[in-house]
């Protein structure tokens, strides 16, 4: 079983536009409102492959209700822990004409440490029959600064593969603890680490702890990092479409492989990097086309020059 907590919960709103312009008005048909966060769209990907999966969260307020409603109507396995903060919302407003994506993601309210415990108990009370525990996204500001190796040690000690997708220091921290994977885009990973070059920077988190980076670099594809071997990933040619929940479809690949004990970097690589572009196809983060293994026979897998991602200084 893939157990996700999702620490930051949202409910995401997407709206299509024709063409986005700043400081304009837009008429959008009625936005889609789903339960959101990366552990939740990992779950949901994860689960419409046919992995058995659990996803835990918090929910709270009125868009808690909202969120709560949705996630039942989804069919997802779950366990929520009630907190008196309303869920924060995530907005997604896809430009048809350009096929750019803009998001802006509320901070979200800290839970208090009482119902941080109901979150970590209910991950404690899972996770013995969980092959892979993902822990995903932000953590609302203030969150209490153990939260993130407390859940990556419960998972450890329980035996799971433990995946991470996280941003700012606590993606140092994850590294740190151990965690088997870690999934950064480039730039949370230079302004994690400070280090300029994205390979220097994820060999930086190997050696801090970690087993795996994969390394999303949206058109230019993806990276699997080990401590012996570098591995580049790309489709033949961009796609366009929304890229929101691309990252957390190639957690939901990597998670499903491991969860089956497949745990072959490159295999790993190609999945992720196939999950990730069929992301791209969907209107909606959560989802990937059925049309992904096609895109995985489109891929271009090579070993890179170590340097092939460094940015020239300007
Ligand atoms: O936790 P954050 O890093 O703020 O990301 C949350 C957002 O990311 C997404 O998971 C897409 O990756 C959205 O569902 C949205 O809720």
């Amino acid at each position: 079983m893939i157990l996700t907590v999702t620490p930051n919960p949202a409910l995401d709103l997407t709206w299509h536009v024709d063409r986005l312009t700043v400081g304009g008005t837009h008429r959008a048909d009625a936005g889609a409102a789903r339960a959101g966060g990366k552990g939740l769209n990992v779950a949901r990907v994860a689960h419409a492959q046919g992995a058995a999966v659990r996803a835990i969260t918090t929910v709270g307020g009125r868009t808690g209700e909202e969120f709560a409603e949705e996630l039942r109507a989804s069919g997802v396995p779950h366990s929520l822990v009630p907190v008196a903060g309303a869920t924060r919302r995530s907005i997604a407003v896809v430009d048809a004409a350009l096929g750019d994506t803009t998001i802006v993601n509320e901070r979200g309210r800290n839970p208090s440490d009482a119902e941080w415990g109901e979150l970590v108990a209910a991950v404690v009370d899972a996770v013995p029959s969980a092959a892979v525990l993902v822990i995903s996204g932000s953590l609302p500001p203030e969150a209490p600064e153990p939260l993130l190796s407390v859940l990556i040690t419960v998972g450890q000690d329980a035996g799971a593969s433990v995946i991470v997708d996280t941003s700012g220091p606590a993606l140092l921290l994850a590294a740190d603890a151990g965690a088997a994977v870690l999934k950064p885009n480039a730039a949370e990973l230079v302004e994690a680490t400070g280090i300029d070059d994205p390979i220097e920077a994820a060999r930086s988190l190997i050696a801090r702890g970690a087993g795996l980076v994969l390394l999303s670099l949206g058109a230019e594809g993806m990276l699997a990092v080990t401590a012996s071997d570098l591995l580049h990933a790309r489709l033949d040619a961009p796609l366009a479409g929304n890229p929101t929940g691309a990252g957390d479809a190639a957690v939901a690949a990597c998670a499903h492989l491991l969860a089956e004990g497949q745990r072959d970097p490159e295999r790993i690589l190609r999945r992720a990097t196939a999950w990730s572009a069929a992301a791209v196809l969907m209107p909606l983060a959560g989802d990937i086309s059925p049309t992904w293994t096609e895109l995985e026979q489109r891929l271009i897998v090579a070993r890179p020059d170590p340097t092939a991602f460094r940015k020239d200084p300007a």
